[in-house]
C-alpha cells in the first residue's frame, strides 16, 4: 500500500554544502498497518513523513501510495491523490475563525462533497470523535485533547486510505494522550485505515503501532514488530531508546556495592510461566535477590523484565547458575559479573 525505496532528501541552506535529511530509506507499509517511525529530534521523521503526501519531494527515489507514484504527481492529479491521505498535527492546526463543525465541513467542500451531504458526514464524524457537544464551539475554546480530535475528525471525514499523525500527542499531558491514542486504534479497526505515525516517545509506539522504523541520522537504523524491537534491540539507538522508556536502571550505589552476579533477565511467553528463579535457588543453592522487575504488555503478548542478583560462596556455582537461567529465558544481560 505505501512503499517508498530509496528515498533520499537533501537541503540547500545558503551556499554551503547540503544536509541530507532522509539518506536511502527503503519501507514498505502493509494496508490498514499501524506504522510508528520514531527517532530524536533531527532525525529527519518529518521530513520522511511528509513525502508520504508530497508535502516533500525527494531528492532522490520513489514513493507509491495505493499503486501510485505520488513523488512524480502535481497538479489536479496530485490535489485528487492528497485527498486519499489525511493528515494531523502535534499543533493541530486548525482554523480559529471557524467552529468545530465549520473546520471539519472545510475539509469536505474542498474535497467537492456535494453541499447537501456535509452537515450529515460533519455530524456523523463528529459524533464518531466524541465532539457532538461542541459542533459550534471554537478552537479557543477547546482542550488540547479537544482539538486533536477536530484534527482527526477534519482528517478522516473525506473517508482516506491513509492518516499521517506528525507527533499527535506530543503536545497532550499522558491521560490525554491515552484517549487520543485509543481513538486513533479505533479509528484503524473500525475504518481500516492505514496509520503511520511519528513521535520521539516510545510509549507511544508501544502503546498503538504494529510495527516500528528507528531514524537516526536520516536512516532507518532498525525496523520490525514492536514486541520484537523492544523484546530484542538490535541497534545501540535502539537499545538505549528501549532501555530508557522501559526505565530500569538501578542506583549506581547499588550497583557498585553488592556482592555476587547482577543479571538483567527477560522473559517471554512460556519462559514468563515457568518458576525459573525458585529452581536455581534450590537446584544450585544460590542466593536470588530481586532488585527490579515489571511486566510490560505490548499489544496482547507479555515482557516480563527483572533485575535479580545472584550469590554464593563459589562463584563457580553462580556461573553455573546464570547459564542454566540463559538457556530457560529469552535473554539474560550480566549487568555486572
Ligand atoms: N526546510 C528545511 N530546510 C533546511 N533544513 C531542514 C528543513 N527541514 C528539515 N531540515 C533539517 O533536516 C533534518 C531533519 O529534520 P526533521 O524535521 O525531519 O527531523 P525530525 O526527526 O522530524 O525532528 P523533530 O522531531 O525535531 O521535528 C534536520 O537536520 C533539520 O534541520
Amino acid at each position: 500500500m505505501i512503499e517508498l525505496d530509496k528515498v533520499c532528501v537533501d537541503f540547500q541552506t545558503g551556499r554551503g554544502p547540503s544536509t541530507r535529511a532522509v539518506s536511502d530509506v527503503s519501507l514498505t507499509i502493509a494496508a490498514g498497518e499501524i506504522f510508528g517511525i520514531v527517532g530524536t529530534s533531527g532525525a529527519g521523521k518529518s521530513t520522511l513523513l511528509r513525502t508520504l503526501n508530497a508535502l516533500q519531494r525527494p531528492s532522490a527515489g520513489r514513493v507509491n501510495v495505493n499503486g501510485v507514484e505520488i513523488s512524480a504527481l502535481d497538479g489536479v492529479d496530485l490535489r485528487k491523490a492528497r485527498q486519499r491521505i489525511g493528515m494531523i498535527f502535534q499543533h493541530f492546526n486548525l482554523m480559529h475563525t471557524r467552529t468545530v463543525a465549520q473546520n471539519v465541513a472545510f475539509s469536505l467542500k474542498a474535497a467537492g462533497w456535494e453541499r447537501s451531504k456535509i452537515a450529515p458526514r460533519v455530524t456523523e464524524i463528529l459524533a464518531l470523535v466524541g465532539l457532538t457537544d461542541k459542533a459550534n464551539r471554537y478552537p479557543v475554546q477547546l482542550s488540547g485533547g479537544q482539538k486533536q480530535r477536530v484534527g482527526i475528525a477534519r482528517a478522516i471525514a473525506n473517508h482516506p486510505d491513509v492518516l499521517l499523525c506528525d507527533e499527535p500527542t506530543s503536545a497532550l499531558d499522558l491521560e490525554t494522550s491515552a484517549t487520543i491514542l485509543a481513538l486513533l486504534k479505533q479509528i484503524n479497526q473500525q475504518m481500516g485505515i492505514t496509520i503511520v505515525l511519528i513521535t520521539h516517545e516510545m510509549n507511544v509506539i508501544k502503546s498503538i503501532c504494529d510495527r516500528v522504523a528507528v531514524m537516526s541520522g536520516g536512516e532507518v537504523v532498525e525496523l520490525g514488530e514492536v514486541f520484537d524491537v523492544f523484546a530484542h534491540p538490535q541497534h545501540p539507538f535502539t537499545q538505549q531508546l528501549v532501555s530508557h522508556t522501559l526505565n530500569l536502571t538501578l542506583p549506581e550505589r547499588l550497583q557498585q556495592h553488592l556482592p555476587g552476579q547482577l543479571l538483567k533477565i527477560l522473559f517471554i511467553g512460556d519462559s514468563a510461566e515457568q518458576p525459573v528463579l525458585s529452581d536455581v535457588a534450590i537446584k544450585f543453592g544460590v542466593a536470588v535477590n530481586i532488585l527490579h522487575g515489571k511486566i510490560e504488555y505490548i499489544g496482547e503478548r507479555a515482557l516480563g523484565i527483572l533485575v535479580v542478583q545472584l550469590t554464593a560462596d563459589d562463584p563457580a556455582v553462580v556461573e553455573t547458575a546464570v547459564e542454566h537461567i540463559r538457556h530457560r529465558t529469552a535473554q539474560v544481560e550480566v549487568i555486572r559479573g
